[in-house]
């Protein structure tokens, strides 16, 4: 036997007793050990598999399902549990809720030990099912194929797919019929464009030996009825870009922004590429309380429009502005929560490390005759130094959005080292957020903590922290 196969083990009839980070369910196995499983839900009891053991852990898999928790609810999509994309969807919503609000807390005080004041509930998403503004398929022809499928001698035709990758699969696309994610027509959309392509042989790329025409497809709504379609080419074929693109303007002529990109390289990032505009505008717009946002291929706006708009409130409640506070809005992104809270400020500036998203700040603020905000590029360990706070200002509130990874240790020295009144701390990631106010823990009182659900049938969850100067 080899050492690979000595490691698995089965273990029978355990309880699944919570979930946890990155949405793996947790059972104990007999020898008081954690098992993480991807695909059980707490209060089911289930045979287990393991496929990796470490010294404080095993993963594995449930194999046979005894008893099904109560906790269950059928999953809307006939793609789950091959998607990556929503892992959650077999968990009844309100308990979804539940294990995101645990993990927020568990992480605050386990990692930050931070002495918590009464957790007011998380806010859940009134839309649990297509509530994205902005999804990316992928073309292969390489379809992912069900074990039926490979095992069937019948001829399968061609392997093409739109859709998106299979977990831990590179080079495989799942097929989609129908995704959840989004609302119409941004399923009609995709088949159409699969339909179409197919019967007239353009061709799906294929990863693995980079070939191929059609790369990805990016689809945007929003809320003020703007749709932008963008095609990711992986080479210049004018007559069938051509075709294609005039085939989804006729076809969808609600779409206000129909763009393309060619891009040669081995990786599909399009930041370093240009975008031409094929039909329409090269932006769409997304409103909120009345300020608008234009909204380039490129852009980054926060994907659930409606939990984004709940979410900039509680930041502004937590924030607590009067009209007469300088504000800092450190990573920034487009400028949207310098914007949501400059009428009750007497300034704000924001900084982020992206230029084209700080072009789009100004433009926006512009738009939105919104004469007192300021913002600059840069990374924000070496741009919020001593001569950066000498030049624009002493804040009295710093609101702070950084990525998952949570802000860099001089970062989060320099606001100490600021001290200003008040810090509100907007987190997509509530373990970094945690180890980061562990750091301010000496100077800074957690006042209140709001956890919010941007993304319903996943395990993600965003926290939004108000800090007191002690
Ligand atoms: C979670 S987003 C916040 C965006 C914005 N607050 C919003 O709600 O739309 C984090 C932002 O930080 C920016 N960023 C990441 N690393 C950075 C760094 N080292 N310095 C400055 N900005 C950074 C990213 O480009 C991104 O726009």
């Amino acid at each position: 036997m080899s050492r690979k196969k000595a490691r698995k083990q089965v273990f029978e009839n355990v309880e699944v007793i919570d979930a946890g980070a990155k949405g793996k369910t947790i059972a104990k196995a007999p020898d008081g050990k954690v098992i993480f499983l991807p695909n059980a839900v707490p209060g089911d009891v289930v045979d287990v598999q393991t496929f990796k053991k470490r010294k404080a852990f095993y993963e594995g898999k449930a194999t046979v399902f005894h008893k099904l928790s109560d906790k269950r609810t059928l999953p809307a999509c006939e793609h789950f549990g091959t998607c990556g994309g929503c892992k959650w969807q077999d968990m009844g919503y309100k308990h979804q809720l539940f294990y995101k609000q645990k993990e927020v807390t568990n992480n605050l005080t386990r990692i930050g030990h931070i002495e918590l004041p009464e957790v007011t509930p998380i806010l859940g998403a009134e839309n649990q099912y297509f509530y994205r503004n902005k999804m990316e398929f992928s073309f292969s022809d390489s379809r992912w194929l069900t074990l039926e499928e490979i095992q069937s001698d019948k001829d399968l035709g061609d392997r093409n797919a739109l859709g998106f990758h299979i977990p831990g699969m590179w080079d495989k696309i799942l097929d989609l019929n129908t995704c959840h994610l989004q609302a119409d027509p941004s399923n009609a959309i995709r088949n159409a464009v699969k339909q179409f392509a197919i019967e007239n042989e353009l061709e799906f790329f294929n990863t693995r030996n980079q070939t191929g025409l059609l790369r990805t497809m990016m689809i945007r709504t929003s809320s003020t009825g703007d749709i932008m379609v963008m095609l990711q080419l992986f080479k210049e074929d004018k007559a069938k870009r051509e075709l294609l693109l005039d085939f989804i303007a006729e076809t969808f002529p609600q779409i206000t922004s129909l763009q393309y990109v060619i891009n040669g390289k081995a990786n599909d990032t399009i930041y370093d590429q240009d975008v031409i505009c094929y039909k329409g505008n090269d932006h769409i717009f997304e409103e909120m309380e009345g300020l608008r946002f234009k909204i380039n291929a490129k852009s980054f706006y926060q994907t659930n429009s409606d939990q984004a708009f709940e979410l900039y409130k509680i930041t502004r409640n937590f924030a607590g502005l009067t009209g007469n506070e300088l504000v800092y809005d450190l990573y920034t992104g487009t400028g949207t929560i310098a914007q949501f809270v400059a009428k009750q400020a007497s300034k704000v500036i924001g900084v982020e490390s992206v230029p084209d998203a700080i072009t789009a700040a100004k433009e926006n603020a512009q738009l939105n005759n919104i004469n007192n905000v300021e913002f600059f590029v840069g990374d924000m360990k070496q741009v919020f130094n001593d001569e950066f706070i000498e030049t624009h200002g002493q804040p009295d509130v710093i609101i702070t959005d950084p990525p998952r990874d949570g802000m860099h240790k001089d970062v989060v020295q320099q606001i100490l080292n600021i001290a200003p009144k008040k810090v509100v701390y907007v987190s997509c990631n509530s373990a970094t957020q945690a180890r980061d106010l562990a750091l301010m823990d000496a100077q800074y009182k957690v006042i209140k903590t709001q956890a919010v659900d941007m993304f319903p049938q996943t395990f993600h969850v965003e926290n939004v922290v108000l800090l007191e100067r002690r």
